[in-house]
């Protein structure tokens, strides 16, 4: 069968479903690689990047995330690298918003944020995901290679009294700072916010991590059951996380992806900065959307759908902030 009869089949109105009957309702925007921390688990200190002139253009966005809107594409988070160092990052926050996407969301290390504040409540994103390894100065520098621990916290303690719904991602590793589980949801609750314990994933600069640095989501749970009872709440089927809250108010999540994949009910594609689109954070292959045209997109998204497996790879040397965390 033709790709062209596939689409005849398919028309643009309906929904991304794929053959595990997985409909496709989240798109992570990667709009850079670049970075300024080096996170041990996910970028080298010498690490290199694509050439701003690849990145896709503010048009470029638009035109994208309006059809996969319409293919009924419910939630667009941007992401990186880190987001926030794109310059043309507000343009593209309008465009977005003007595409009428009903869920725009940022994940981000928070550096640059308290600037961006503004220009987030304008164009309606509420909720942030922001990455916080460690409360301890040191520790945040042997994990980042950044010295700015006070102004990410800053900028948490600004979006949560400015009403966004923050969540906290802290990446756990054995020996580096898993000691700090209790402190962190202590951290968390006296903001009034959900943190989620991060399994190391391995993908990209990871995989050369020592395997003794990977604990698992049951052992972090093993470690906080001596200090709260944890009672689970529900979450949607296709969540990154499991949750639980405590009698104390605190509301705790685990993104275990290595010993409890969450792939069977994954709804997300990715957009990299240059514009491959992929179906899963763990296939290295994607389609280059660059230059296509309106009809060879729609075969592009057609193609792409059916590029996610079933369950993800055990490890993947691709970078992940090279196709978007
Ligand atoms: N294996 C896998 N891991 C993912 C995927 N999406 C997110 N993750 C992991 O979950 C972490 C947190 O993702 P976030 O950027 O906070 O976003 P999220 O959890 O998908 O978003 P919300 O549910 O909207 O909060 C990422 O850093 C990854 O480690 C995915 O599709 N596959
Ligand atoms: C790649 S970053 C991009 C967005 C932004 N720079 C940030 O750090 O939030 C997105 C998320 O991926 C997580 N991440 C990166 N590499 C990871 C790995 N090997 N295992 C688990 N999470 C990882 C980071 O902790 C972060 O929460
Ligand atoms: S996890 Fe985020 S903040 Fe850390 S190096 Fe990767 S892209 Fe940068
Ligand atoms: S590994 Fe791939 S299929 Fe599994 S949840 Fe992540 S993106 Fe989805």
């Amino acid at each position: 069968m033709s790709r062209r009869m596939v689409m005849v089949a398919s028309p643009p109105s309906q929904h991304l479903v794929d053959t595990h009957q997985r409909r496709i309702r989240k798109l992570r925007l990667s709009i850079t690689d670049r970075c300024n921390l080096r996170c041990t688990y996910c970028m080298p200190t010498d690490a290199t990047f694509m050439p701003p002139q690849h990145y896709l253009t503010v048009a470029e966005y638009a035109t994208i995330v309006a059809e996969l809107v319409a293919l009924g594409v419910e939630a667009v988070r941007l992401t990186g690298g880190e987001p926030l160092l794109r310059s043309e990052f507000p343009e593209i926050l309008a465009a977005l918003a003007a595409v009428g996407v009903p869920d725009l969301s940022l994940t981000t290390n928070g550096l640059r944020l308290s600037s961006y504040l503004g220009v987030l409540a304008e164009y309606g994103v509420r909720r942030l995901n922001i990455s916080l390894d460690s409360l301890d100065s040191h520790t945040f520098a042997t994990i980042t290679h950044g010295q700015q621990l006070e102004v990410v916290k800053g900028a948490i303690a600004r979006a949560v009294n400015e009403g966004f719904q923050v969540k906290l991602n802290m990446v756990v590793m054995q020996g580096v700072n898993d000691h700090e589980l209790v402190s962190m949801v202590e951290y968390a609750k006296s903001l009034g916010i959900e943190v989620r314990f991060l399994e190391l994933m391995r993908i990209g600069y990871a995989c050369h991590l020592p395997h003794s640095q990977f604990i698992s989501a049951a052992a972090m749970i093993r470690q906080l059951q001596g200090h709260y009872d944890l009672q689970p709440v529900p979450r949607p089927q296709d969540a990154t996380s499991f949750n639980f809250v405590t009698a104390c108010g605190a509301q705790i999540g685990f993104i275990a992806s290595e010993s409890q994949p969450f792939c069977h009910h994954c709804s997300r594609w990715r957009l990299s900065a240059d514009g491959v689109l992929r179906a899963c954070l763990f296939k290295e292959a994607g389609v280059a959307l660059r230059g296509l045209d309106a009809q060879a997109r729609q075969e592009a998204y057609q193609q792409v759908l059916g590029m996610k497996p079933a369950i993800r790879a055990a490890e993947v040397h691709h970078a992940m902030y090279q196709i978007g965390g």
